[in-house]
């Protein structure tokens, strides 16, 4: 479904933030994509977005050339993108952002089960302007509610997790294991979650820069949270540091 080819990403002439990063993602899979700060874990969902454009490589989604393409004509072929730090739009009331995303106006009761499977009672917040009176953990739910609505055939969540209290936490898993269940298409989430790693099909880990192991989750896993006795993915080097 999404290819990317020898994707590179500079700052400038000396450090490269994404080197030569080529990754398959088939259709249908969750794909957990993990590794240590400043990997660069959110410029690839960016890059996969649009909204980076990478000096070098390919991308392709449905065997189409994206690499050129914006993030509006990209989410037009299915490509969505929950944001780490979502974005507030003023004069817009949920019930618009969620119908926006949906494509069309929805039953209370349509809109009453996006905003209660992230764990908002629909009455409360309906008609709430999606404004600066929404805490960071509410806009982070209402946006992936309305990034259910939209039903993405490839769905990119950055750090889902930030800023969200333990019980909403749990409630992300459910959103997570329902949207996989319901929906055919992909979800690449970028995470450190140990219980988000637990429910993938698929783990990518980048570090500085580049794929380090890709593989399912029963292989790779393992190796990341005890190491694998010499070696860890997260810090290739011997005797890394990540397992103190
Ligand atoms: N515009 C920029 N200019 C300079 N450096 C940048 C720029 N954007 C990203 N970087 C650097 O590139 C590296 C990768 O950043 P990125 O945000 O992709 O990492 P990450 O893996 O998502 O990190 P984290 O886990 O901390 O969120 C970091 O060292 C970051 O400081």
């Amino acid at each position: 479904m999404l290819e990317l080819q020898n994707i590179t990403v500079d700052v400038d002439d000396s450090r490269g933030i994404l080197r030569d990063v080529s990754l398959k993602i088939d259709g249908g899979k969750f794909v957990v994509i993990t590794g240590p700060n400043g990997g660069g874990k959110s410029t690839l969902a960016r890059v996969i977005a649009g909204i980076t454009r990478p000096a070098a490589g390919r991308i392709l989604f449905d065997g189409e050339d994206i690499t050129d393409l914006g993030i509006t004509e990209r989410a037009r072929r299915g490509v969505g993108f929950a944001f780490q730090q979502p974005v507030r739009f003023k004069g817009l009331t949920v019930r618009d952002l969620v119908e926006l995303a949906a494509g069309g106006s929805l039953s209370e009761q349509q809109l009453c089960g996006y905003l209660s499977d992230v764990g908002l009672c629909a009455k409360d917040y309906i008609d709430r302007e999606v404004n600066a009176s929404l805490s960071g953990g509410e806009i982070k739910r209402i946006e992936i509610a309305s990034v259910m609505a939209r039903k993405t055939r490839l769905t990119i969540f950055d750090e889902p997790e930030a800023g969200i209290d333990l019980w909403s936490f749990q409630n992300l898993i459910g959103v997570f294991q329902k949207m996989r269940r319901e929906t055919s298409g992909s979800l690449v989430v970028i995470s450190h979650q140990e219980r988000i790693l637990e429910i993938a099909d698929e783990l990518v880990v980048l570090v500085s820069g580049v794929v380090t192991a890709h593989g399912p989750r029963e292989e790779i896993l393992p190796g990341l949270l005890k190491g694998d006795g010499s070696r860890c993915a997260f810090c290739p080097q011997e005797g890394g540091i990540c397992h103190e």
